[in-house]
C-alpha cells in the first residue's frame, strides 16, 4: 500500500485508528477455546466488528510466537483474511526485527512477501545496514523504533550523545538511508511532549503511536503536537479495545470502544 492510499483511507473513514491484535488465550472469552483455532476465531470476530472504524491492524508477533507453530498459523490466517477481505486496510507486523544485512533481508522477505504485511517494525540499534534491506521493498513500510512508550525508553533513547538525544540521532541519521521514503517511526503516546521536537526533524513522516488506552497516553495531546496536514499519525490501541469485554459480546464491546476513539478522531480531523 502506498502512503497516499493510507491517507485516502484516513480521510474516507475519518479515522487514524490502528487496532492491536495482541491475542492472549488467557484473556479471550472462554467459549472461543472450543474453536479449532481460537486465536484466529478471536481476530476474525474483532476484524468483522471493527474494520469500518479503523485504518490499520497491528498484530504483535510475540503473541503468536508464544504459541509456536499453531501461533504462526493463526498469524498467517489473520493476515490472509485481512488481505483478502479488507485489502484497503494497512497491516503492521509488530515484530521489532533488525540484524546484520543478509539476515534482515530474510526478515523483510518473511513479513513483506510471505506473510504479505504492508509494514514491519524494526529496531534501529544495529544501524544502516540492518535497516536498508527492509527499505528495498516497493510500497512496503519500515516502522523504525524512535522513542518508545515504555519507561525503559529513558535508559538509552533520551540519553545525550554528542550533544543530542539518541532518538534524535536515530531520526536524523535514518533520513539519509537509501529509500528513506519508506520509513515511518514509532513514538509512544506516553511521550507526547517530545512530538514537537520530533516533527522538527521529520515533518512529513507517518508515526505509529502506541500507548493510548492501557498505557495511559492521551490522544488529544498526541494530535496537538504530532499531527500534520496529511495527518501523519496512526494511533494504536490493543488491550483497551480487544479485551474491553471477555463475554460473548466481546466483539460488539470492542467495536464500541473503537467507535469512541473514531468519533474523537473524526472531531480532531474536522478541525484540521
Ligand atoms: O513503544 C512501543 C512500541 C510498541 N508497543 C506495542 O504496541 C502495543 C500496545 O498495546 P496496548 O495494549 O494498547 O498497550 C503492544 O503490542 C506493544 O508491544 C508499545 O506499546 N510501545
Amino acid at each position: 500500500m502506498t502512503t497516499q492510499q493510507l491517507i485516502d483511507q484516513i480521510k474516507l473513514k475519518k479515522s487514524f485508528l490502528c487496532i492491536g491484535l495482541d491475542v492472549d488465550l488467557n484473556k479471550v472469552p472462554q467459549h472461543l477455546l472450543k474453536e479449532e483455532d481460537p486465536i484466529f476465531a478471536f481476530n476474525k470476530a474483532i476484524i468483522d466488528a471493527t474494520h469500518h472504524l479503523c485504518v490499520a491492524y497491528k498484530p504483535n508477533t510475540a503473541f503468536y510466537e508464544a504459541y509456536g507453530l499453531k501461533g504462526w498459523e493463526s498469524l498467517d490466517k489473520t493476515i490472509k483474511y485481512l488481505n483478502q477481505n479488507h485489502p484497503e486496510i494497512f497491516t503492521i507486523a509488530d515484530a521489532k526485527r533488525g540484524d546484520i544485512g543478509n539476515t534482515s533481508k530474510m526478515y523483510a522477505k518473511a513479513f513483506f512477501e510471505d506473510f504479505g504485511f504492508d509494514s514491519v517494525t524494526v529496531a534501529p540499534y544495529m544501524g544502516q545496514d540492518s535497516v536498508e534491506p527492509f527499505l528495498e521493498f516497493k510500497d512496503k513500510h519500515t516502522i523504525l523504533l524512535a522513542l518508545t512508550s515504555n519507561a525503559g525508553a529513558y535508559d538509552f533513547q533520551t540519553q545525550t550523545v554528542d550533544g543530542k538525544e539518541v532518538y534524535k540521532h536515530v531520526l536524523e541519521t535514518s533520513k539519509s538511508w537509501k529509500n528513506a521514503a519508506n520509513l515511518m517511526y514509532v513514538v509512544g503516546a506516553t511521550k507526547a511532549e517530545y512530538l514537537a521536537d520530533i516533527r522538527k526533524i521529520i515533518p512529513d513522516s507517518f508515526l505509529l503511536v502506541p500507548g493510548v488506552g492501557a498505557q495511559g497516553g492521551n490522544l488529544k495531546e498526541v494530535c496537538k503536537y504530532g499531527m500534520i496536514a496529511s495527518v501523519g499519525l496512526l494511533i494504536n490501541s490493543s488491550r483497551g479495545i480487544i479485551y474491553a469485554s471477555n463475554g460473548k459480546d466481546f466483539a460488539e464491546v470492542a467495536a464500541e470502544k473503537a467507535s469512541e476513539l473514531q468519533i474523537e478522531m473524526a472531531a480532531i480531523l474536522e478541525s484540521l
